[in-house]
């Protein structure tokens, strides 16, 4: 039990005992700490794991990686760690990916202000002397001016919402909790439950140990080969000797990646035009390969069912079981609109005879038994259970700490029908307290490193503008708050997004309120709009208290 902060005596010192309390020590956590420390704040991160690394420490699975290109999906704020780190896969795999931020922490000297195996469970703002009080799991508390939320947008797991999960007899396993040892299933039966992007990666792996796999679909995805491969020396040489201006080109870019934005709509082209772009598309093996062909992929329908169509076109042609490849086909929700998914092997995996596809559609799952999964039809019996249920995203981590800000309302109450802050960076009533990629900013719709990046030195900037003008508070404005809620609302409502249940509408999880959770106007002009609040002097927001 840990002990709940009370309020500071009134004779209790002004400055408390630490300027910067940041939460969680992934890539948005390490980075935030880097960048305090460079301006001189004592600084603390908690982080609830064992080690650093947030996402890439958790998830284990088998085929874990990320699908934005290594060599984007890194950080760009030192050009000697772009020429120092060697990735050595177009797409690097969870170990390495964790071996590169344990090579940060340890290059920048983070690890000594990084509390391990400790969970923030309360923060209680103190209106009179504009300072946060910390509880942790472990019963310290501690007092901070600062708090930065780097909680992660994809770290609040999911837990299976299925009858009898407890009552199985074999093994039960989540991708994002994968035992650190790994897992031999070699000669098993085994089920997935869930085939999101985890699930896409870790079923081909699977496959090849497992003596059965089956497979438990509620909604077939759009998956696009990665044409993963190793990054040759003379490669990975060329494009360090480009870094800087790609790294540049990065920044300006609307989703951290770099590419021409297209001008024309699907609907503009004849059909051999279109499928030619298509084909191009679906051989650059990039997530985007496909979205970034015409305009209105996510805006029209009409101009998205031809992509739709043209991945369902793909399935067909790989998957030789056309009753297979139908259950697989997605059909009713436009292509993009939830997370596409990279794959290396999906579709042809269930070519192979001992996987199989349940389609939860028509036979939908009943419970979990001692004995495996029971759909409407039958019992599947297994030997081991693979949730790829995925996560509370965006908004999870934070609400599941008790955050009490002015008058004593809970960012939980506050945020009870859906989230609400100015520029995805502060929420009203709750100063002082800064989000990384969380709601309402580019957070899930961007190269995540890039988006972190860009919230880390924007927080940093206004941190030490506060400073300098003596300020020790910072909070949004109701009225900003508003207005921007309704910006990120309109630009969402002129996409085919909001209208989809998926998890960037916070469907999967029972209770969630239904709002579209990300800012689509791309990263750019996120950038912008930011930056232009700062330069107009933290326009939307408003400053007070004196240091001294
Ligand atoms: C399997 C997988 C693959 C992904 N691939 C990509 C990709 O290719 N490209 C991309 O852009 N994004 C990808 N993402 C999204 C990914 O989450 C981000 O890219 C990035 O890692 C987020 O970093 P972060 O530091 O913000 O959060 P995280 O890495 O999630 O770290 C947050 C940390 O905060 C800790 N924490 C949370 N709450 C508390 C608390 N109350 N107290 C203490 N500690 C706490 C957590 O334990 C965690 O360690 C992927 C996500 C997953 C799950």
């Amino acid at each position: 039990m840990h002990t709940a902060p009370r309020p500071p005596s009134p004779s209790a010192p002004v400055a408390p005992q630490l300027d910067a309390v940041v939460v969680g020590a992934g890539f948005a956590g390490l980075y935030q700490l880097h960048r305090l420390r460079e301006l001189g704040l004592r600084t603390r991160v908690f982080e609830a794991c064992d080690d650093i690394g947030g996402t890439w420490y958790r998830n284990r699975y088998p085929g874990a990686r990320c699908d934005v290109e290594s060599t984007a999906y890194s950080f760009s704020f030192s050009p000697e760690l772009d020429q120092e780190w060697e990735w050595s896969e177009r797409y690097a795999t969870q170990p390495e990916i964790l071996r590169y931020l344990h090579h940060v922490a340890d290059r920048f000297d983070l690890r000594k202000d990084v509390t391990l195996r400790t969970r923030v469970v309360r923060a209680v703002y103190d209106e009179d002397r504009h300072v946060w009080q910390i509880a942790t799991d472990t019963g310290e508390t501690v007092t901070t001016r600062f708090v930065v939320l780097a909680t992660g947008c994809m770290s609040a797991v999911k837990e299976p919402d299925i009858p009898g999960v407890a009552a199985f007899a074999g093994r039960s396993l989540h991708t994002a909790d994968w035992p650190h040892e790994g897992v031999d299933l070699t000669g098993r039966r085994v089920a997935v439950i869930g085939t999101g992007c985890s699930g896409v990666q870790a079923i081909p792996l699977l496959a090849e140990q497992a003596a059965g796999l089956t497979v438990f679909q509620r909604t077939p995805v759009y998956a696009l080969p990665a044409l993963n491969r190793p990054l040759t020396a003379e490669e990975t040489a060329a494009f360090k000797a480009r870094y800087p201006e790609f790294r540049a080109a990065q920044r300006k870019s609307r989703g951290g990646t770099v590419f021409e934005l297209p001008t024309q709509s699907a609907l503009e082209v004849d059909e051999a035009e279109r499928t030619a772009a298509f084909e191009a598309g679906w051989d650059s093996g990039l997530l985007s390969g496909l979205l970034r062909t015409y305009t209105d992929i996510l805006a029209d329908r009409a101009a998205n069912e031809t992509v739709a169509e043209f991945v369902r076109s793909k399935i067909r042609s790989i998957v030789t079981d056309p009753e297979t490849a139908e259950t697989l086909s997605p059909r009713t929700f436009p292509f993009g609109t939830k997370r596409p998914c990279l794959d290396t092997d999906y579709y042809a995996t269930y070519n192979r005879p001992h996987v199989k596809v349940v389609d939860l559609t028509k036979t939908p799952i009943v419970e979990i038994t001692p004995k495996g999964v029971r759909t409407s039809d039958r019992e599947h019996a297994v030997d081991v259970i693979v949730f790829a249920t995925g996560f509370d995203a965006m908004t999870g981590s934070q609400v599941a700490v008790d955050i009490v800000g002015k008058g004593g309302t809970t960012l939980k109450e506050k945020w009870a029908d859906g989230p609400r802050n100015h520029l995805g960076l502060l929420s009203a009533g709750f100063p002082n307290l800064f989000t990384v990629i969380g709601p309402l900013s580019p957070s899930v719709l961007s190269n995540a490193v890039v988006s972190i990046e860009q919230h880390v030195e924007w927080i940093t900037d206004c941190i030490a503008h506060l400073r300098s003008t003596g300020s020790t508070e910072i909070d949004a404005t109701a009225r900003a708050e508003e207005d921007w809620c309704a910006h990120v609302a309109d630009l969402a409502s002129r996409t085919l997004y909001p209208d989809v249940a998926s998890w960037y509408t916070g469907a999967n999880v029972p209770g969630k309120p239904r709002v579209f959770l990300a800012y689509t106007g791309g990263a750019d002009r996120y950038r912008a709009e930011c930056d232009a609040a700062a330069r107009e002097g933290y326009r939307g927001f408003v400053l007070s208290g004196s240091a001294s």
